[in-house]
């Protein structure tokens, strides 16, 4: 799904209302019934306090929608206009007459402190107050009141953003946001509803289409997309019957030093069970007998040095190499790197101390072939691009970096975000029982085997993510958040991609 700019909605909305023939009120009828009709279907006639803060713009008028529709089904409802100037919309106008003609209990103004109501922890609180219109941080005594609504602990659900975040930049430190429970966001996520320091304030999201136009959607520019189901199934490529194992990818993973051989395990098992036709490990001697061991389908190759990696095995030609996992950053194996940099040409994954090395010797960076991916996690990628002041700082030093290298870089997280110049892919599959050692060496292992599976180095990384945390969800919903292993990521994923297509083990066998 494309990610569109607070900007670019406001144009979606001007050319819907245009071509579609309505009028801007009807468009706001149309969505906010749409938001009316989730909370119905969630609260199915409860009879609890349903308090709704109204700003006075276009949010503030679809709360006045939502008001009059849940006031009409029978909810006991209090509306309350935050009134911090007298500058109201039209549309807000419109249906705050329409409010009064349904009602004998009209809005209460709130123009201060004075007027706060009490909101007690059993309340529903709808956030009206701002949406994609908010231009400067809440001030005054409108941010008490939001602090005050947070501090309730009332369940809040936030009408198309919670108020006092912006679509798209970072709010100032300290600045007053809604925390809601949940948010129904109009047509598009919004970018901050994906970034470390914005997305706990949006609660469980979900995304309502409001109908706004296709064509212009479609057309629009945006660079930002959200991975989802859809997107996995768009990228997948299905096996055909007549082929053998050379048709899926003979992959390299050279790593491991000592007392760290199993993490390279990790990566060449997520490569096997994503379907890598061949997999040869590259690693010191004292891995030997732990990796023919632990992964039989393998094959192995040792350095000459004991406990870390030396030299690159040149006289061996994989369709990809991953490197980096495990490795250390010994200036012996500084020469492996820079050895394997000088002989191997084609795109590449490097993970965890391969970034370090990077980032030890930057001169090295000209060196990566085109199309690499990197994998960073959050410390690795300091090293690489330096400090960031925020999430959209962070987000253009990677895009700059990318462009530069051209390589494709991951900004791990919660939501993984893939850059590839000035695209943005971002991941929506995963949980939190996946931060657990190793999962990063499971990740490398998934991509690098989709990279020799010929996916385009860009697919294979988005792809791999979204795969990656299915194969988390999967594990985390069969044992529990606490005991997902990193071994459990890499063995779901087969259970992933058939999850794609929504296959059970029966069905597979009668194909
Ligand atoms: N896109 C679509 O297709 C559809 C969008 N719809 C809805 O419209 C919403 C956007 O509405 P909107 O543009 O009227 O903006 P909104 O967020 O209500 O507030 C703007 C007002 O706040 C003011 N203001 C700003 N910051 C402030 C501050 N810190 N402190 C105080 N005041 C501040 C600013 O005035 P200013 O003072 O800057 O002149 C202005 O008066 C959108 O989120 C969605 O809910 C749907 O109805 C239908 C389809
Ligand atoms: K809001």
């Amino acid at each position: 799904m494309k990610i569109l700019s607070a900007e670019q909605l406001s144009e979606a909305d001007k050319v819907t209302i245009n071509k579609q023939n309505i009028t801007s009120e009807e468009l706001m009828e149309r969505a906010a019934t749409l938001v009316f009709n989730e909370i119905n279907n969630r609260l199915q006639g409860a009879p609890i306090p349903i308090k709704i803060f109204c700003g006075i713009g276009n949010n503030g008028g679809d709360g006045l929608v939502v008001a009059r529709h849940l006031i009409q089904h029978g909810y006991h409802v209090t509306v309350y206009v935050v009134n911090y100037t007298d500058k109201r919309s039209d549309d807000f106008l419109a249906n705050y007459e329409k409010l009064k003609n349904i009602t004998n209990d009209w809005p209460k103004l709130i123009k201060d402190k004075g007027g706060f109501p009490e909101i007690n922890i059993g309340d529903f609180v709808i956030d009206a107050i701002f949406g994609i219109g908010l231009n400067r941080p809440i001030e005054g005594w409108v941010a008490d009141l939001v602090k005050m609504i947070n501090e309730s602990q009332a369940f809040t659900l936030s009408v198309d953003m919670p108020s006092g975040l912006f679509a798209d930049k970072t709010p100032g430190r300290n600045t007053a946001i809604i925390e809601a429970n949940y948010t129904l966001s109009f047509q598009s996520p919004k970018l901050v509803f994906f970034l470390p320091e914005t997305m706990d304030y949006v609660g469980d999201l979900q995304v309502l289409d409001i109908g706004l136009d296709r064509e212009f959607i479609g057309k629009a520019e945006s660079g930002i997309y959200l991975i989802e189901k859809q997107e996995a199934i768009s990228m997948y490529k299905p096996r055909t019957n007549n082929s053998h194992k050379g048709d899926y990818g003979n992959v390299l993973i050279a790593g491991g030093s000592y007392g760290k051989i199993g993490s390279v395990l990790l990566t060449a098992t997520a490569a096997l069970r994503t379907g890598s036709g061949l997999c040869t490990i590259n690693i010191p001697k004292c891995g030997y007998d732990i990796v023919q061991t632990g992964l039989p389908e393998a094959m192995v190759i040792t350095d000459n040095e004991n406990e870390a990696l030396s030299s690159f095995p040149g006289n061996f030609n994989p369709d990809v190499v991953c490197f980096g996992m495990g490795a250390g950053t010994s200036s012996k194996t500084m020469e492996f790197f820079n050895d394997f940099l000088n002989t191997f040409k084609k795109p590449v994954l490097i993970d965890a101390d391969g970034i370090n090395l990077l980032s030890k010797n930057k001169e090295l960076l000209r060196l990566i072939p085109e199309n690499s991916v990197l994998t960073p996690h959050p410390g690795e990628l300091k090293g690489l691009i330096g400090e960031w002041k925020d999430d959209f700082h962070k987000i253009k030093l990677v895009k700059d970096f990318s462009k530069k290298y051209k390589v494709i870089v991951l900004i791990k997280g919660a939501h993984t975000f893939t850059v590839e110049g000035d695209n943005l892919y971002i991941n929506n599959s995963g949980n939190p029982g996946m931060a657990t050692a190793g999962s990063g060496d499971v990740l490398s292992g998934i991509i690098t085997s989709l990279m020799g599976q010929n996916y385009e180095s860009v697919n294979a990384a988005v792809l791999g993510v979204y795969l990656h945390g299915l194969s988390g969800d999967i594990a985390a919903s069969e044992i529990g958040y606490e005991s997902v292993l990193a071994g459990d990521i890499a063995k779901n994923t087969g259970k992933a991609i058939r999850s794609l297509f929504n296959r059970e083990v029966k069905e597979l066998r009668n194909n």
